[in-house]
């Protein structure tokens, strides 16, 4: 995870370095440096600020066409820089500094008035700060647009004439479904649907102006109360991927080609190792609107939980996942060791993972070696094994329909426990 965090800061202060260059270009490409514009016939003199405003600035020349055309082309590619980063920029943890907005403060005045002598307090209170909220927005797919600190909107000062402040605004802060919220290794939120919301921060209640302390025996106090500063929090974001299935396997197996061919997902496939490197979640669509999200994980090699290959971080993203589909490449010898090396690494990762409900996909029987491979995987495993070919497409029907029973076993349990199944 550091290289990867550490990368994805690098990216980050070169895109700030080209949003301010992109800025200042803009700012270069005002109507008045392009044009030199006149200032309009006036029938009445103008004063001496009007006239400055039509003035060249100083030092500030006319550009070139050729400049103009280089400068727009360059414009062009940062866009479209831009778009990639915003493309690929995966976060699935975040630390957050939130802190609520301080309340304003009250006020301490008297009504004043011509021949009304003893108008008595009229200060207002302060308005409330405005909360930091966490709110789960299907739209956002990582945290990699999660700052790491927030300050919440501060409440108005109360003023006189028994004005009471305007309270902060609240201000959102969205997270993907699934966003785990901790506070001091302690798990405070689990935001694992659409619409959940989390109060990161409360803002601090506004203060009190003097008109609050009229009372009989104190007819002109002039204490007022300052407002309360915000709550402040230290958070830690952690992204756990909700669907259905979880594909474990290792890389280069065909689990994003798998995922292509039985969803609309459309992850990088290629034939190098750990071309996948964050999760994708595709849909199943099913009769009667049924859809059964399938995760797809980067790949997992022996030895993961000893930080090798990836590591196995991202199989946090498999806990939430209600069944697993383990990935075998047929093609490769002795392929039952692949399910056994992916057991294994998911017991040492949490303790009974692989024993969660599991389908075993042997996958590129499209090859001649795989066909060799077969017969030995099903005496080794001793267990149903779907057989196909995410390349030819050969045999998906098995893999949909045995979809379908394990969401079906999942739903009818969770029935049972009076709880709704996971919805898409
Ligand atoms: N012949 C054949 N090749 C396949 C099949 N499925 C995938 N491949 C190839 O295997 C290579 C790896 O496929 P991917 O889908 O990227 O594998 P992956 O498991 O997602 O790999 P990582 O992302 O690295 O974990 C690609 O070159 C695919 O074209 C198949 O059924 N038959
Ligand atoms: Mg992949």
């Amino acid at each position: 995870m550091a290289p990867a965090r550490c990368f994805s800061a690098r990216l980050r202060t070169v895109f700030q370095g080209v949003g301010h260059w992109a800025l200042s270009t803009w700012a270069g490409l005002k109507p008045s440096r392009l044009l030199p514009q006149r200032a309009s016939p006036r029938l009445l003199s103008v004063g001496r600020a009007d006239l400055a405003k039509h003035q060249e600035l100083p030092g500030k020349k006319l550009l070139s066409e050729k400049k103009l055309v280089r400068l727009l082309e360059l414009e062009q590619l940062a866009c479209l820089l831009l778009r990639r980063h915003r493309k690929r920029y995966f976060v699935d943890y975040r630390r957050v500094l939130v802190c609520g907005g301080n309340g304003g403060a009250g006020a301490s005045c008297f009504h004043s008035e011509p021949r009304k002598e003893f108008g008595g307090p009229d200060g207002g209170d302060g308005g409330n700060g405005g909360h930091v909220i966490l709110r789960v927005d299907q739209q956002v797919k990582s945290l990699s647009s999660v700052l790491s600190r927030y300050q919440g909107f501060s409440g108005e000062d109360g003023g006189s004439k028994n004005c009471f402040g305007r309270s902060g605004a609240v201000l959102y802060i969205r997270v993907p479904v699934g966003t785990l919220v901790k506070e001091g290794g302690r798990v405070v939120a689990d935001l694992s649907c659409v619409g959940d919301e989390y109060i990161a921060a409360l803002g601090g209640a506004g203060g009190k102006g003097n008109r609050f302390f009229l009372a009989n025996n104190n007819r002109a106090p002039v204490t007022c109360t300052p407002g309360q500063p915000g709550q402040q929090r230290v958070l830690h974001l952690e992204l756990k991927t909700v669907a259905h299935a979880g594909m474990v396997g290792f890389p280069n197996a065909g689990k994003s080609s798998l995922l292509r061919a039985i969803s609309n997902a459309r992850p990088a496939v290629a034939s190098y190792p750990f071309t996948t490197l964050k999760p994708h979640v595709g849909i199943v669509h099913y009769e009667g609107h049924l859809q059964i999200a399938v995760a797809d994980i980067p790949g997992i090699i022996r030895g993961a939980h000893q930080n090798r290959g990836l590591g196995s971080a991202f199989l946090r993203h498999i806990e939430r996942c209600r069944f697993l589909l383990f990935v075998v490449d047929l093609s490769q010898p002795e392929p039952w060791t692949q399910v056994d090396d992916l057991k294994y690494e998911l017991e040492m990762y949490e303790k009974g993972l692989s024993a969660r409900p599991h389908a075993i996909v042997a996958n590129k029987i499209d090859l001649p070696e795989a066909q060799a491979n077969l017969s030995q995987l099903r005496d080794h495993l001793g267990q149903e094994v779907i057989v196909l070919s995410a390349l030819t497409g050969e045999n998906l029907e098995q893999l949909l329909l045995h979809l379908k029973v394990l969401y079906d076993a999942y739903a009818e349990a969770e029935l049972g426990q009076g709880r709704q199944p996971l919805r898409w």
